[in-house]
């Protein structure tokens, strides 16, 4: 996983109501109790977030559990009562408007749900908008827009009005436009919520095709468990207004903090989460039928496994460090526990 820090927030707060702040500052922990007895709402409580360079973190919960709040506070659309936060090692809640006006145009992608293209303007003129606004000069941004319309699929309808658009290609409209202007971190928040479930999906495949080429840092916001555990490299799970967890997916699934994690996670097919890492057995004496990544999940890897005769080596970083069989496969896909024994 790539290590360098994009984004990083210590005890951010963000609580709703009457002198909210001067509370923050007489009560520096405040529980629900102190919360509900002074009339505030804790939007976002105590959230601690490391957002390194070039991951997909998701930030998951139910409807209200505060995701949208701390979105919103990592770009200051939403001040935070308290709390400290750095992007990029810069104090982010030391900038001027001006300076914030800056980052969010340059550094900074958004997608929201509702799409929120320009109706009166058509495809080209919706992705070229960012643009236009940084004052680039229209052969330039129209060439940018051109290059990102392409890359999400929608070449040839450059001239269609939004309405003119199913509601999938109206989000790629909404993702060519929030990439133009080339940002290094990239906030989607609910942006395939609206849309059906099989587009959704098709939608998720094209997000990850995009990730492989563009390798943006992110942050995602989903209620939805499901897509969470399909984009994320990491999940920080919200429960009224607190992230209750962050982890991988695999290991959200091996070690739930709470209850209320091992609830989502209960459902999950195993071999769709846990990699060969997880549930390889020590390395033994061969022979063997081939290498596979540990990193690679068991459902990808269970067919060709399945279809050998003889184990795989399981390779980290190009050494082997495991073996795994049919047997560990078939385990884990029908969700049997067993202690792995070397192959
Ligand atoms: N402007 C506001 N004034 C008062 N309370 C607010 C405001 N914005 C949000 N809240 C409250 O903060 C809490 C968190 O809201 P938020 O929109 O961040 O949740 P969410 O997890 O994004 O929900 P959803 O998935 O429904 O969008 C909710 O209880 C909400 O009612």
């Amino acid at each position: 996983m790539p290590r360098t820090r994009k984004l990083l927030c210590r005890n951010v707060w963000k609580i709703y109501g009457p002198q909210a702040a001067a509370f923050l500052a007489r009560t520096p922990d405040p529980d629900d109790a102190a919360l509900r007895e002074a009339g505030l709402i804790g939007a976002v409580r105590a959230a601690d977030v490391d957002i390194r360079e070039g991951e997909i973190f998701v930030i998951m919960g139910l409807s209200g559990s505060g995701k949208s709040t701390l979105v919103r506070c990592l770009s200051r659309l939403v001040e935070p009562t308290g709390g400290e936060i750095q992007f990029d090692g810069e104090d982010l809640l030391a900038m001027t408007e001006a300076q914030l006006t800056q980052l969010r145009r340059r550094k900074i992608g958004m997608v929201f749900q509702n799409f929120a293209l320009l109706p009166h303007l058509t495809v080209l003129q919706n992705v070229a908008f960012p643009l236009d606004v940084q004052g680039v000069d229209r052969r330039t941004r129209e060439a940018r827009a051109h290059e990102m319309i392409e890359i999400v699929g929608l070449k040839g309808r450059e001239a269609y009005f939004p309405r003119q658009l199913s509601g999938g290609q109206q989000q790629r409209v909404g993702i060519a436009r929030s990439l133009v202007g080339e940002p290094e971190i990239w906030f989607l928040d609910e942006p395939f919520s609206a849309l059906d479930p099989l587009i959704r999906r098709e939608m998720q495949d094209e997000f990850m095709r995009l990730q492989g080429l563009l390798k943006k840092t992110i942050v995602f916001i989903t209620h939805d468990f499901d897509e969470a555990i399909r984009l994320a490299d990491r999940i920080a799970v919200m429960k009224d207004g607190r992230i209750v967890q962050t982890a991988t997916p695999e290991e959200l699934v091996l070690n739930p903090a709470t209850d209320y994690v091992a609830e989502f996670t209960k459902h999950i097919p195993r071999g769709k989460v846990l990699t060969l890492r997880a549930v390889m057995a020590p390395l033994g004496r061969g022979p063997y039928a081939g290498d596979l990544d540990a990193a690679v999940r068991v459902a990808d890897a269970a067919d060709r496994i399945e279809a050998a005769n003889l184990p795989f080596r399981v390779i980290e970083d190009g050494a082997p460090i495991g073996s795994i069989g049919a047997a560990a496969v078939v385990d884990v896909l029908i969700g049997r526990p067993r202690v792995p024994a070397a192959e």
